[in-house]
Protein backbone atom coordinates (compact mmCIF):
# COMPACT_ATOMS: atom_id res chain seq x y z
CA UNK A 1 0.00 0.00 0.00
CA UNK A 2 1.11 3.29 -0.34
CA UNK A 3 -0.43 6.99 1.42
CA UNK A 4 -2.67 8.97 -0.48
CA UNK A 5 -0.20 11.55 -0.34
CA UNK A 6 2.14 9.28 -1.88
CA UNK A 7 0.05 8.61 -4.55
CA UNK A 8 -1.20 12.19 -5.29
CA UNK A 9 2.62 12.63 -5.67
CA UNK A 10 3.05 10.08 -8.17
CA UNK A 11 -0.04 11.02 -10.36
CA UNK A 12 1.40 14.53 -10.68
CA UNK A 13 4.24 13.68 -11.36
CA UNK A 14 3.60 11.05 -14.24
CA UNK A 15 0.76 13.31 -15.81
CA UNK A 16 3.43 16.25 -15.90
CA UNK A 17 6.31 13.95 -17.19
CA UNK A 18 3.83 11.71 -20.11
CA UNK A 19 4.65 12.72 -23.51
CA UNK A 20 2.86 10.14 -25.23
CA UNK A 21 -0.54 9.57 -24.45
CA UNK A 22 -3.32 7.08 -25.69
CA UNK A 23 -6.66 8.12 -24.90
CA UNK A 24 -9.62 5.56 -25.12
CA UNK A 25 -13.29 6.70 -25.35
CA UNK A 26 -16.17 4.21 -24.55
CA UNK A 27 -19.43 4.57 -26.50
CA UNK A 28 -21.80 5.54 -23.26
CA UNK A 29 -19.50 8.51 -23.46
CA UNK A 30 -19.77 9.50 -27.41
CA UNK A 31 -23.30 8.85 -27.38
CA UNK A 32 -26.39 10.20 -26.11
CA UNK A 33 -30.28 9.89 -27.04
CA UNK A 34 -29.97 11.57 -30.22
CA UNK A 35 -27.08 9.46 -31.74
CA UNK A 36 -23.56 10.72 -31.30
CA UNK A 37 -23.35 13.24 -28.39
CA UNK A 38 -21.62 16.67 -30.39
CA UNK A 39 -21.16 18.35 -27.05
CA UNK A 40 -18.94 15.88 -26.11
CA UNK A 41 -16.94 15.35 -29.15
CA UNK A 42 -16.61 18.50 -29.56
CA UNK A 43 -15.07 19.12 -25.67
CA UNK A 44 -12.85 15.67 -27.00
CA UNK A 45 -11.44 17.75 -29.91
CA UNK A 46 -10.66 20.83 -27.66
CA UNK A 47 -8.90 18.87 -25.01
CA UNK A 48 -6.68 17.06 -27.27
CA UNK A 49 -5.92 19.59 -29.42
CA UNK A 50 -4.89 21.30 -26.55
CA UNK A 51 -2.72 18.41 -25.45
CA UNK A 52 -0.94 18.00 -29.02
CA UNK A 53 -0.71 21.91 -28.48
CA UNK A 54 1.86 21.41 -25.50
CA UNK A 55 4.04 19.14 -27.55
CA UNK A 56 2.78 15.75 -26.58
CA UNK A 57 1.90 13.07 -29.02
CA UNK A 58 -1.76 11.70 -29.01
CA UNK A 59 -3.11 8.65 -30.25
CA UNK A 60 -7.26 8.67 -29.47
CA UNK A 61 -8.57 4.76 -29.42
CA UNK A 62 -12.55 5.63 -30.38
CA UNK A 63 -15.71 3.39 -30.02
CA UNK A 64 -18.98 4.55 -30.74
CA UNK A 65 -19.20 3.03 -34.28
CA UNK A 66 -21.91 0.19 -33.40
CA UNK A 67 -23.68 2.96 -30.71
CA UNK A 68 -23.77 5.65 -33.72
CA UNK A 69 -25.01 2.99 -36.43
CA UNK A 70 -27.93 1.84 -34.03
CA UNK A 71 -29.23 5.47 -33.55
CA UNK A 72 -28.69 6.29 -37.14
CA UNK A 73 -30.62 2.97 -37.97
CA UNK A 74 -32.98 3.71 -35.11
CA UNK A 75 -32.57 0.55 -33.26
CA UNK A 76 -32.96 0.98 -29.63
CA UNK A 77 -29.42 0.74 -27.79
CA UNK A 78 -30.77 -2.65 -25.47
CA UNK A 79 -32.63 -4.34 -28.84
CA UNK A 80 -29.94 -7.07 -29.01
CA UNK A 81 -28.77 -7.69 -32.19
CA UNK A 82 -26.55 -10.42 -34.17
CA UNK A 83 -23.17 -10.41 -34.87
CA UNK A 84 -23.50 -9.78 -38.05
CA UNK A 85 -25.95 -6.96 -37.81
CA UNK A 86 -23.54 -5.31 -35.46
CA UNK A 87 -20.69 -5.72 -38.11
CA UNK A 88 -23.32 -3.84 -40.45
CA UNK A 89 -23.87 -0.96 -37.93
CA UNK A 90 -20.30 -0.82 -37.52
CA UNK A 91 -19.61 0.17 -41.08
CA UNK A 92 -22.55 2.46 -41.32
CA UNK A 93 -21.99 4.51 -38.13
CA UNK A 94 -17.60 4.33 -38.37
CA UNK A 95 -18.20 6.78 -41.06
CA UNK A 96 -21.20 9.14 -38.82
CA UNK A 97 -17.96 8.89 -36.03
CA UNK A 98 -15.21 10.30 -38.49
CA UNK A 99 -17.03 13.14 -40.33
CA UNK A 100 -17.72 14.27 -36.58
CA UNK A 101 -14.37 13.97 -35.82
CA UNK A 102 -13.34 15.31 -38.82
CA UNK A 103 -15.65 18.58 -38.24
CA UNK A 104 -14.58 18.92 -34.92
CA UNK A 105 -10.82 18.84 -34.79
CA UNK A 106 -10.80 21.18 -38.61
CA UNK A 107 -12.49 24.00 -35.80
CA UNK A 108 -9.04 23.64 -33.94
CA UNK A 109 -7.10 23.97 -37.36
CA UNK A 110 -6.38 19.90 -36.71
CA UNK A 111 -5.47 17.03 -39.68
CA UNK A 112 -6.68 13.46 -38.07
CA UNK A 113 -5.82 9.98 -40.04
CA UNK A 114 -8.76 6.56 -39.42
CA UNK A 115 -7.14 3.25 -38.24
CA UNK A 116 -9.29 0.20 -38.50
CA UNK A 117 -7.43 -2.44 -36.54
CA UNK A 118 -7.99 -6.61 -36.44
CA UNK A 119 -6.69 -8.68 -33.81
CA UNK A 120 -3.78 -10.27 -36.87
CA UNK A 121 -2.80 -6.84 -37.44
CA UNK A 122 -1.00 -6.93 -34.17
CA UNK A 123 -0.32 -10.28 -33.81
CA UNK A 124 1.62 -10.56 -37.29
CA UNK A 125 5.46 -8.78 -36.66
CA UNK A 126 5.13 -7.54 -40.41
CA UNK A 127 2.40 -5.89 -40.15
CA UNK A 128 2.30 -4.61 -36.15
CA UNK A 129 5.58 -2.69 -37.36
CA UNK A 130 3.93 -1.12 -40.49
CA UNK A 131 1.08 0.01 -37.73
CA UNK A 132 3.64 1.42 -35.71
CA UNK A 133 5.91 2.76 -38.29
CA UNK A 134 2.28 4.72 -39.68
CA UNK A 135 1.74 5.88 -35.95
CA UNK A 136 4.90 7.55 -36.13
CA UNK A 137 4.94 9.26 -39.02
CA UNK A 138 1.26 10.70 -37.99
CA UNK A 139 3.19 11.79 -34.97
CA UNK A 140 6.03 13.28 -36.96
CA UNK A 141 3.71 15.28 -39.09
CA UNK A 142 1.29 16.57 -36.13
CA UNK A 143 -1.85 14.42 -37.30
CA UNK A 144 -4.15 13.05 -34.25
CA UNK A 145 -4.69 9.40 -35.65
CA UNK A 146 -8.17 7.83 -34.79
CA UNK A 147 -8.09 3.85 -33.95
CA UNK A 148 -11.30 1.79 -34.02
CA UNK A 149 -11.41 -1.73 -33.73
CA UNK A 150 -12.56 -2.96 -37.76
CA UNK A 151 -15.59 -4.40 -36.72
CA UNK A 152 -17.02 -5.45 -40.11
CA UNK A 153 -14.02 -8.03 -40.83
CA UNK A 154 -13.24 -9.41 -37.00
CA UNK A 155 -14.07 -12.84 -36.51
CA UNK A 156 -15.45 -13.73 -33.12
CA UNK A 157 -12.26 -15.70 -32.00
CA UNK A 158 -10.03 -13.09 -33.50
CA UNK A 159 -11.41 -10.34 -31.68
CA UNK A 160 -9.11 -7.53 -29.20
CA UNK A 161 -12.51 -8.16 -27.24
CA UNK A 162 -13.16 -4.22 -26.75
CA UNK A 163 -11.54 -1.56 -27.31
CA UNK A 164 -10.32 -0.73 -24.11
CA UNK A 165 -7.72 -3.82 -24.16
CA UNK A 166 -6.96 -2.43 -28.01
CA UNK A 167 -6.20 0.81 -26.59
CA UNK A 168 -3.47 -0.93 -24.53
CA UNK A 169 -2.01 -2.80 -26.74
CA UNK A 170 -1.51 0.45 -28.76
CA UNK A 171 0.22 1.73 -25.73
CA UNK A 172 2.64 -1.15 -25.83
CA UNK A 173 2.73 -0.52 -29.60
CA UNK A 174 4.43 2.88 -29.68
CA UNK A 175 5.20 2.24 -25.74
CA UNK A 176 3.41 5.26 -24.62
CA UNK A 177 3.67 7.08 -21.10
CA UNK A 178 0.35 6.80 -19.89
CA UNK A 179 -3.14 5.23 -21.08
CA UNK A 180 -6.45 7.38 -20.47
CA UNK A 181 -9.83 5.79 -20.82
CA UNK A 182 -12.93 7.75 -20.53
CA UNK A 183 -15.96 6.01 -19.49
CA UNK A 184 -19.29 6.71 -18.16
CA UNK A 185 -18.34 6.47 -14.01
CA UNK A 186 -16.11 8.46 -12.24
CA UNK A 187 -13.43 5.86 -12.04
CA UNK A 188 -12.93 2.84 -10.41
CA UNK A 189 -15.04 1.93 -7.36
CA UNK A 190 -14.54 -0.61 -4.69
CA UNK A 191 -17.65 -1.90 -6.24
CA UNK A 192 -19.99 -1.68 -9.04
CA UNK A 193 -22.21 1.51 -8.31
CA UNK A 194 -24.87 0.26 -10.31
CA UNK A 195 -25.22 -2.35 -8.03
CA UNK A 196 -23.39 -1.47 -4.57
CA UNK A 197 -24.57 1.62 -2.81
CA UNK A 198 -21.80 1.68 -0.32
CA UNK A 199 -19.17 1.45 -3.14
CA UNK A 200 -16.61 4.32 -3.26
CA UNK A 201 -14.09 5.52 -6.24
CA UNK A 202 -10.27 5.12 -5.33
CA UNK A 203 -8.21 7.52 -6.61
CA UNK A 204 -4.78 5.50 -6.97
CA UNK A 205 -4.55 1.34 -7.31
CA UNK A 206 -0.42 0.58 -7.07
CA UNK A 207 -1.01 -2.42 -8.30
CA UNK A 208 -3.61 -4.46 -9.83
CA UNK A 209 -3.82 -7.66 -8.48
CA UNK A 210 -6.91 -9.91 -7.20
CA UNK A 211 -7.88 -7.44 -4.69
CA UNK A 212 -8.76 -4.95 -7.35
CA UNK A 213 -9.99 -7.51 -9.80
CA UNK A 214 -12.68 -8.42 -7.36
CA UNK A 215 -14.09 -5.16 -7.22
CA UNK A 216 -15.41 -5.18 -11.18
CA UNK A 217 -18.91 -6.93 -11.83
CA UNK A 218 -19.15 -8.28 -15.54
CA UNK A 219 -21.47 -5.28 -16.07
CA UNK A 220 -21.29 -2.76 -18.92
CA UNK A 221 -23.33 0.37 -19.52
CA UNK A 222 -25.88 -0.25 -22.61
CA UNK A 223 -23.82 0.73 -24.90
CA UNK A 224 -20.32 -0.58 -23.58
CA UNK A 225 -18.54 -3.62 -24.22
CA UNK A 226 -15.91 -4.90 -22.08
CA UNK A 227 -17.44 -3.08 -18.66
CA UNK A 228 -14.79 -2.04 -15.87
CA UNK A 229 -13.63 -5.42 -16.00
CA UNK A 230 -11.65 -5.23 -19.13
CA UNK A 231 -10.39 -1.98 -18.38
CA UNK A 232 -8.80 -2.92 -15.38
CA UNK A 233 -7.08 -5.62 -17.73
CA UNK A 234 -5.99 -3.12 -19.84
CA UNK A 235 -4.52 -1.34 -17.26
CA UNK A 236 -2.50 -4.34 -16.40
CA UNK A 237 -0.98 -4.71 -19.63
CA UNK A 238 -0.03 -1.06 -19.64
CA UNK A 239 1.51 -1.43 -15.99
CA UNK A 240 3.21 -4.14 -17.11
CA UNK A 241 4.94 -2.50 -20.26
CA UNK A 242 5.89 0.89 -17.70
CA UNK A 243 2.89 2.99 -18.78
CA UNK A 244 0.41 4.22 -16.21
CA UNK A 245 -3.14 4.75 -16.69
CA UNK A 246 -6.04 6.45 -15.76
CA UNK A 247 -9.72 5.82 -15.51
CA UNK A 248 -12.52 8.84 -15.21
CA UNK A 249 -15.29 10.63 -16.23
CA UNK A 250 -15.63 11.41 -20.41
CA UNK A 251 -18.38 13.34 -20.08
CA UNK A 252 -16.78 15.84 -17.98
CA UNK A 253 -16.27 19.56 -19.20
CA UNK A 254 -12.79 20.24 -20.08
CA UNK A 255 -11.72 16.84 -18.56
CA UNK A 256 -8.02 16.08 -19.98
CA UNK A 257 -7.02 19.85 -19.04
CA UNK A 258 -8.21 19.30 -15.76
CA UNK A 259 -6.50 16.26 -15.14
CA UNK A 260 -3.05 17.55 -16.50
CA UNK A 261 -3.36 20.56 -14.71
CA UNK A 262 -3.57 18.65 -11.39
CA UNK A 263 -7.34 18.04 -10.57
CA UNK A 264 -7.92 15.17 -8.32
CA UNK A 265 -10.34 13.39 -10.69
CA UNK A 266 -10.42 9.20 -11.38
CA UNK A 267 -8.64 6.41 -10.40
CA UNK A 268 -4.69 6.64 -11.36
CA UNK A 269 -2.86 3.24 -11.90
CA UNK A 270 0.73 3.52 -11.26
CA UNK A 271 3.50 1.68 -13.92
CA UNK A 272 4.91 -1.75 -12.83
CA UNK A 273 8.53 -1.11 -11.24
CA UNK A 274 9.73 -3.85 -13.60
CA UNK A 275 9.38 -2.71 -17.52
CA UNK A 276 9.22 -5.83 -20.09
CA UNK A 277 11.33 -5.56 -23.14
CA UNK A 278 8.55 -4.57 -26.18
CA UNK A 279 9.45 -7.76 -28.45
CA UNK A 280 8.66 -9.97 -24.99
CA UNK A 281 5.54 -7.68 -24.55
CA UNK A 282 4.62 -8.63 -27.95
CA UNK A 283 4.83 -11.87 -27.60
CA UNK A 284 3.24 -12.25 -23.57
CA UNK A 285 0.52 -9.70 -24.37
CA UNK A 286 -0.72 -9.90 -28.28
CA UNK A 287 -0.01 -13.58 -29.04
CA UNK A 288 -2.80 -15.93 -28.94
CA UNK A 289 -1.09 -19.21 -27.56
CA UNK A 290 -1.96 -22.72 -29.68
CA UNK A 291 -0.84 -25.00 -27.79
CA UNK A 292 0.86 -26.10 -24.42
CA UNK A 293 4.12 -28.29 -23.30
CA UNK A 294 4.30 -29.71 -20.35
CA UNK A 295 8.02 -29.45 -18.45
CA UNK A 296 9.45 -31.36 -16.17
CA UNK A 297 11.14 -30.16 -13.01
CA UNK A 298 14.26 -29.30 -13.80
CA UNK A 299 13.55 -27.58 -17.12
CA UNK A 300 10.94 -25.30 -15.34
CA UNK A 301 13.69 -24.07 -13.10
CA UNK A 302 15.31 -23.69 -16.09
CA UNK A 303 13.48 -20.99 -17.32
CA UNK A 304 11.88 -19.34 -14.19
CA UNK A 305 15.02 -18.94 -12.33
CA UNK A 306 17.77 -18.85 -14.67
CA UNK A 307 16.22 -17.05 -17.32
CA UNK A 308 17.53 -20.30 -20.06
CA UNK A 309 16.14 -21.27 -23.53
CA UNK A 310 13.76 -24.65 -23.31
CA UNK A 311 15.64 -28.04 -24.63
CA UNK A 312 13.78 -30.86 -26.05
CA UNK A 313 15.28 -32.74 -23.31
CA UNK A 314 12.99 -31.28 -20.49
CA UNK A 315 9.98 -31.50 -22.48
CA UNK A 316 7.39 -34.18 -21.00
CA UNK A 317 4.02 -33.98 -23.59
CA UNK A 318 2.92 -31.92 -26.21
CA UNK A 319 -0.88 -30.73 -26.46
CA UNK A 320 -2.33 -29.09 -29.14
CA UNK A 321 -0.89 -28.38 -33.27
CA UNK A 322 0.81 -25.46 -34.02
CA UNK A 323 3.36 -24.22 -36.59
CA UNK A 324 7.24 -23.28 -36.69
CA UNK A 325 7.37 -19.46 -34.86
CA UNK A 326 3.73 -19.81 -32.96
CA UNK A 327 3.22 -18.76 -29.31
CA UNK A 328 2.65 -22.00 -27.31
CA UNK A 329 2.80 -21.96 -22.88
CA UNK A 330 4.99 -23.61 -20.89
CA UNK A 331 3.17 -25.24 -18.10
CA UNK A 332 4.43 -26.96 -14.79
CA UNK A 333 3.73 -30.42 -13.83
CA UNK A 334 0.95 -29.63 -12.62
CA UNK A 335 -0.17 -28.15 -16.15
CA UNK A 336 -0.02 -24.61 -13.97
CA UNK A 337 1.37 -22.30 -17.35
CA UNK A 338 4.62 -20.67 -16.14
CA UNK A 339 5.86 -18.73 -19.68
CA UNK A 340 4.96 -18.30 -23.10
CA UNK A 341 7.37 -18.33 -26.15
CA UNK A 342 7.84 -18.81 -29.67
CA UNK A 343 8.58 -22.26 -30.42
CA UNK A 344 11.32 -23.34 -33.55
CA UNK A 345 9.55 -26.72 -34.05
CA UNK A 346 5.81 -27.69 -35.00
CA UNK A 347 3.85 -29.60 -33.35
CA UNK A 348 4.33 -32.84 -34.88
CA UNK A 349 8.68 -32.28 -35.32
CA UNK A 350 8.33 -30.96 -30.76
CA UNK A 351 6.56 -34.29 -30.26
CA UNK A 352 9.42 -36.64 -31.85
CA UNK A 353 11.99 -34.92 -30.31
CA UNK A 354 10.66 -34.42 -27.07
CA UNK A 355 12.30 -35.75 -23.99
CA UNK A 356 15.58 -35.99 -26.02
CA UNK A 357 18.93 -34.60 -26.48
CA UNK A 358 19.56 -32.28 -28.70
CA UNK A 359 22.25 -33.71 -30.55
CA UNK A 360 19.57 -36.04 -31.41
CA UNK A 361 17.18 -33.92 -33.33
CA UNK A 362 18.97 -34.33 -36.76
CA UNK A 363 18.98 -37.85 -36.40
CA UNK A 364 15.30 -37.95 -35.43
CA UNK A 365 13.77 -35.03 -37.90
CA UNK A 366 17.08 -35.01 -40.76
CA UNK A 367 17.67 -31.75 -40.05
CA UNK A 368 18.25 -29.17 -37.10
CA UNK A 369 17.25 -26.28 -37.26
CA UNK A 370 18.51 -24.75 -33.74
CA UNK A 371 18.74 -26.74 -30.68
CA UNK A 372 16.52 -25.27 -28.28
CA UNK A 373 13.04 -25.68 -28.66
CA UNK A 374 12.40 -22.07 -27.71
CA UNK A 375 15.19 -19.42 -27.16
CA UNK A 376 14.96 -17.28 -24.15
CA UNK A 377 14.75 -13.81 -26.30
CA UNK A 378 11.35 -15.55 -26.93
CA UNK A 379 10.23 -17.01 -23.84
CA UNK A 380 8.38 -14.67 -21.33
CA UNK A 381 8.35 -16.01 -17.87
CA UNK A 382 4.20 -15.68 -16.52
CA UNK A 383 4.03 -13.77 -13.06
CA UNK A 384 2.35 -15.91 -11.07
N1 LIG B 1 -15.95 -1.53 -9.57
C1 LIG B 1 -16.52 -0.81 -10.56
N2 LIG B 1 -16.27 0.52 -10.64
C2 LIG B 1 -16.82 1.26 -11.64
N3 LIG B 1 -17.63 0.77 -12.60
C3 LIG B 1 -17.93 -0.55 -12.59
C4 LIG B 1 -17.38 -1.41 -11.58
N4 LIG B 1 -17.81 -2.67 -11.83
C5 LIG B 1 -18.57 -2.61 -12.96
N5 LIG B 1 -18.67 -1.34 -13.42
C6 LIG B 1 -19.46 -0.95 -14.63
O1 LIG B 1 -18.60 -0.64 -15.76
C7 LIG B 1 -19.30 0.28 -16.63
C8 LIG B 1 -18.33 0.95 -17.61
O2 LIG B 1 -17.89 0.03 -18.61
P1 LIG B 1 -18.50 0.07 -20.13
O3 LIG B 1 -19.97 0.06 -20.08
O4 LIG B 1 -17.82 -1.00 -20.92
O5 LIG B 1 -18.05 1.53 -20.61
P2 LIG B 1 -17.37 2.09 -21.96
O6 LIG B 1 -18.43 2.15 -22.99
O7 LIG B 1 -16.90 3.44 -21.52
O8 LIG B 1 -16.23 1.17 -22.32
C9 LIG B 1 -19.95 1.21 -15.65
O9 LIG B 1 -21.08 1.84 -16.19
C10 LIG B 1 -20.28 0.31 -14.42
O10 LIG B 1 -21.64 -0.08 -14.41
N1 LIG C 1 -15.59 -1.17 -32.03
C1 LIG C 1 -16.82 -0.93 -31.30
C2 LIG C 1 -16.53 -0.62 -29.84
C3 LIG C 1 -16.33 -1.79 -28.97
C4 LIG C 1 -16.09 -1.37 -27.51
O1 LIG C 1 -15.12 -1.78 -26.88
O2 LIG C 1 -16.99 -0.47 -26.98
P1 LIG C 1 -16.84 0.26 -25.54
O3 LIG C 1 -16.94 -0.74 -24.43
O4 LIG C 1 -17.94 1.26 -25.54
O5 LIG C 1 -15.48 0.94 -25.54
C5 LIG C 1 -17.55 0.29 -31.85
O6 LIG C 1 -16.92 1.20 -32.40
O7 LIG C 1 -18.76 0.35 -31.67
Amino acid sequence: MISRDEGLYYRQTLFDKARRIVVKVGSAVLTNENGLDQHVIEHLAHDLSFLQDTGREVILVSSGAVAAGRRKMATESRTPVSMREKQALAAIGQSCLMQTYEEAFARHGKTIAQILLTHSDLAKRDRYLNVRNTLLTLFRWHVLPIINENDTVSVKELRFGDNDMLGAYICNLIEADMFICLTDVIGLYTGDPSRDPQARPLYTVPEVNEEIEQMVGNVTSSLGTGGMRSKIKAAKLVASGGGSSFIGPGKQNDILRRLFSGELIGTFFLPDKERIKSRKRWIASVLKPHGRLLLDDGACRALLDKGKSLLPSGIVSVEGEFGVGEAVYCTDSRGTPIAVGLINYGSIETRKIMGRHSRHIEEILGYRDSEEVMHRDNIVVLHR
